[in-house]
């Protein structure tokens, strides 16, 4: 099925453009049409020179000039009311993604989407339906012009533009369309290739090799050079030749031969309007390797806000905290790309208590995480706190309740306060610096995060855990950077906030030492011998 014009999914953001996109294609056209008027003019004053006619073509050309400024600006002030919204709309999209659908898009692929492919669209709203509108118009006036004043035979003198227009419009782009998706894909290796180079240069100089990533940017770069080649013999020569056919002297020439009869008027009419359908054909042409990469980049967008989210919850409904409540999952199955990662599990997780969650690599413990703080959409069951599904939280509130540190979280370019602050803005430096002791960790607020080793930056994020107002904490391998004796003193430290101030703490962990300390504990079976009843058996610290 073909690809409707403008991509649904896109349509939101473009709607309220559409005005002032609909405005700037409407002063384009008329801009054309007072060109086409200055040119009258001028035709007028080969025949009859008069100050009148001089006034008329200074008059209609500022005129054409003014409405083609004012066209330029409505699609351009229309592009970015389009791409803002565009914008917005993408990062509330993503941000609500569960989370192994966002897994799906590299850091790179995000990049990409947010940044260059939202750019890329910008040709085909601010540029292009101006110039499609001005091709339409321009040309009709122009022949009803010749017309009207050398009759049908004056047309002839159209022949090598119209020739030439449609070759350059449809005949080439055809041509060069395999060359344009080719070259798109040779890029895309090179950026990867470079990037892959550029990451691996820390495994690299370790073991003094090369990986494969070199050898990959100069077969990419290689392959591109021979696609310039062949994009060069096979379409750029058509295209010269279009381009010189849509120069003045094919059409001069015929012009001159159908008409050098005529009176000076007519004859000037005949070869000055000729040429006016040419100019917009030349200028669309030159726009059609911008309309393809947009396309592109329209339909890489349009796939990803057709990616299903997760439920926005209800508008300010968040349970209010009591030191009972519960957080529960009953028969819980998570699917990830077909399969069962979590199978049929059910537990209620205790108030006030440590709870490990533990099992085999592979088990499925960051997605059991992932799903109690909301962020995976189970394919049956349910995930409940205090007897209301966490995904009817509202999601901005979710936080509030529920907060997940994921494993290996990495820090914000920013200072230690900056960081922090996510958990709790409104919080003095004092309690700040009480947080960080409380996470075993001894360090300016002022210092740049990203300057800390990695068990550092982890003890950071951990701080926000002890400002943070949620009733459940859900921590995922908090441990795993840190010495036995800094993860026995973390750990002693969070006993106590979970039976001091009531709250619900849950944390994957391969440590055994840190599974025995632990109050509670939920052990998921190996990957191989997926079996609910198992599970559900194995429950404990349910009561
Ligand atoms: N986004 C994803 N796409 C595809 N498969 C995934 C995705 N996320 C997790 N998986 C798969 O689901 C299974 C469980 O992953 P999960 O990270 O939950 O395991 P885990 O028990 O936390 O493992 P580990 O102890 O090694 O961290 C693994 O086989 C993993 O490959």
């Amino acid at each position: 099925m073909p690809r409707p014009l403008v991509e649904p999914s896109l349509v939101p953001a473009l709607r309220p453009a559409l005005p002032a996109l609909a405005a700037g294609v409407l002063a384009a056209a008329a801009s054309g049409v007072a060109m086409l008027g200055a040119l009258w003019s001028v035709v007028q004053l080969i025949g009859e020179p008069s100050m009148t006619w001089a006034g008329w073509a200074c008059g209609l050309w500022l005129t054409g000039v003014t409405l083609a400024a004012t066209s330029s600006w409505l699609s351009h002030h229309a592009e970015s009311l389009f791409e803002a919204r565009l914008r917005r709309q993408l990062a509330a999209h993503l941000v609500r993604l569960p989370a192994s659908t966002l897994s799906r898009y590299s850091g790179d692929a995000l990049r990409r989407l947010v940044s260059d492919d939202i750019s890329a669209l910008h040709h085909m709203t601010a540029h292009l339906p101006a110039e499609f509108a001005t091709l339409i118009v321009v040309p009709a006036v122009t022949i009803a012009v010749l017309v009207a004043s050398a009759g049908p035979v004056a047309l002839l003198a159209l022949a090598p533009g119209i020739v030439a227009a449609l070759f350059y419009l449809f005949v080439i782009p055809r041509m060069a369309a395999r060359h344009s998706a080719e070259s798109a894909d040779v890029m895309g290796d090179i950026a990867t290739a470079v990037d892959d180079y550029a990451r691996g240069i820390h495994v690299c100089r370790i073991y003094g090799a090369q990986t494969g990533a070199a050898a990959d940017y100069a077969e990419s770069t290689a392959r591109f050079t021979r696609g310039m080649q062949e994009r060069v013999r096979l379409v750029a020569t058509p295209a010269a030749l279009a381009v010189a056919l849509m120069q003045a002297t094919a059409t001069f020439a015929i012009a001159y031969t159908v008409g050098y009869r005529w009176d000076a008027t007519t004859l000037a009419a005949t070869i000055l309007f000729s040429l006016a359908i040419v100019t917009p054909a030349l200028r669309l042409g030159h726009g059609l390797d911008y309309v393809a990469a947009g396309r592109a980049a329209a339909v890489r967008l349009a796939a990803a806000l057709d990616e299903p989210t997760l439920p926005a919850g209800e508008a300010l409904t968040v349970p209010a905290s009591s030191p009972s409540d519960r957080l529960e999952i009953v028969d819980l199955t998570v699917m990830i790309a077909d399969r069962r990662v979590v199978d049929g599990v059910t537990h209620a997780f205790r108030p006030a208590a440590i709870t490990a969650i533990t099992g085999p690599s592979g088990a499925g413990k960051s997605t059991l995480l992932k799903a109690l703080a909301g962020f995976e959409i189970p394919e049956l069951g349910t995930v409940r706190y205090a007897g209301q599904s966490v995904l009817t939280i509202d999601e901005n509130l979710r936080p509030q309740s529920i907060l997940l540190t994921p494993q290996g979280a990495d820090v914000l370019p920013a200072t230690v306060r900056e960081n922090i602050a996510l958990a709790a803005p409104d919080t003095t430096d004092a309690e700040y610096n009480a947080a960080l002791r409380r996470a075993q960790i001894d360090i300016s607020l002022d210092t740049d995060a990203t300057s800390l080793s990695g068990g550092e930056r982890q003890r950071v994020g951990l701080a926000r855990v002890f400002l943070s107002p949620a009733a459940v904490l859900l921590l995922d391998e908090p441990t795993s950077a840190l010495d036995d004796r800094t993860a026995a003193e973390l750990l002693k430290e969070l006993r106590h906030f979970a039976h001091a101030e009531g709250k619900t703490i849950v944390i994957v962990t391969h440590d055994p030492a840190l599974a025995d300390d632990a109050d509670d504990r939920l052990d998921l079976d190996s990957p191989n011998s997926h079996n609910a009843a198992t599970r559900n058996a194995a429950l404990t610290g349910a009561e």
